[in-house]
């Protein structure tokens, strides 16, 4: 027997609640055999599988070292934690939720400095005049370092900040900052405003596999079934499942309801009773009922599903492409 699969979930902080009612919504149940405050659990129904709660700066070190299969993390730490990210991890989906804008942003009161390239003048100025470099408080290092270098911006020097990190510039540790934010109160609070083209990552908590980790016969399996479960739900989210009724169809009808509406007909065309099941995405059902009534059908039904399970879905063949 090999390794079985390891899914490295946040136990705390912004990730953990939105993580937990994700997998929930998949049907994916944590059971914590040895109760709440352990930080293991099994998933039910899913052999061969385990859940490690950890932080969401761990969950990147265990995905980079191979020591977890799948994580749910932000991007921002595994782009700046990781040094070639995208040959270590594969960042199989964002998640929709955890969304954090990494910018740099300069006081407020330096009304000239709008972009990067006034940044740069900055530097030079400060260099001249003052003999010194300008200090960049972050705990960005290396977003902070390729982003400067990809603006040709190199008289600067950072200074490392584990927190309050905005506090900075009024305190006079650092001319300006590289920190993450959602709703730009903490910014606004420290009269602090965002470089125009000063944003270097739109993050959010994605679903990331590695592809160091040993992914034996078991662990692959317990993947496919986790990745089957939250395909099966995005997809019943996002569609919704018509039925009709309809006297004539034929190719024409076909072409309108699967090119022009993007629609799936999951069994076929029509069965022996002229019985047509569609599935829509969400946003065209009103479109395709108003098709199927001007063709005659009466009446037309739509629902909401809970899952559609497919032999393939977009995860797998991602994780799989990878990892072989
Ligand atoms: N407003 C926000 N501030 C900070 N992080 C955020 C925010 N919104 C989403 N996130 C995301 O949450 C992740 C960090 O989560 P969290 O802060 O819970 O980590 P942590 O391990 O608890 O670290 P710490 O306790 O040191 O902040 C990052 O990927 C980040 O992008
Ligand atoms: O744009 P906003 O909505 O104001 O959010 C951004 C702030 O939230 C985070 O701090 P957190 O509260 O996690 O404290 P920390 O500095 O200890 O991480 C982040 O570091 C920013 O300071
Ligand atoms: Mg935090």
């Amino acid at each position: 027997m090999t390794a079985p699969l390891v899914l490295a979930v946040p136990s705390k902080g912004r990730l953990q609640e939105n993580t937990a009612r994700f997998f929930a919504q998949a049907g994916l149940d944590f059971v914590q055999p040895r109760g709440a405050r352990n930080y293991r659990a099994l998933i039910s129904g899913v052999p061969n599988a385990e859940v490690v709660f950890l932080s969401a700066a761990e969950i990147v070190t265990q995905l980079a070292a191979g020591t977890a299969h799948l994580g749910v993390t932000g991007e921002d730490l595994i782009r700046e934690e990781i040094a070639d990210a995208d040959s270590v991890v594969e960042l199989l989906t964002p998640l929709g939720f955890g969304q954090a804008n990494v910018v740099v942003a300069v006081p407020q009161a330096w009304i000239d400095v709008r972009s990067m390239a006034d940044l740069d003048d900055v530097a030079a100025d400060l260099r001249h005049r003052h003999g010194r470099r300008l200090r960049v408080a972050t705990k960005y290092i290396n977003l902070t370092r390729r982003f400067f270098a990809a603006h040709g911006i190199a008289d600067y020097r950072i200074v490392e900040s584990f927190g309050a990190t905005e506090g900075a510039p009024a305190s006079g540790t650092a001319e300006l900052i590289v920190d993450i934010t959602t709703t730009g109160t903490t910014l606004a609070a420290n009269a602090l405003k965002i470089v125009d083209d000063g944003v270097i990552l739109r993050s959010e908590a994605n679903l990331v596999a590695s592809v160091t980790a040993e992914w034996g016969p078991e662990a692959q399996a317990a993947a496919r079934t986790i990745l089957s479960r939250i395909a099966a739900e995005e997809e019943a989210r996002t569609s919704r499942q018509l039925r009709a009724l309809l006297p004539d169809f034929d190719e024409a009808l076909r072409v309108e309801i699967e090119g022009r509406l993007g629609c799936r007909l999951p069994f076929g065309g029509p069965d022996e009773r002229g019985l047509l099941t569609i599935h829509a995405p969400a946003k065209n059902v009103f479109a395709v009922v108003d098709l199927l009534s001007a063709n005659g059908a009466d009446p037309v039904t739509v629902q909401r599903v809970d899952a559609v399970f497919r032999a393939a879905n977009a995860l797998s063949d991602r994780l799989f492409a990878r990892i072989g």
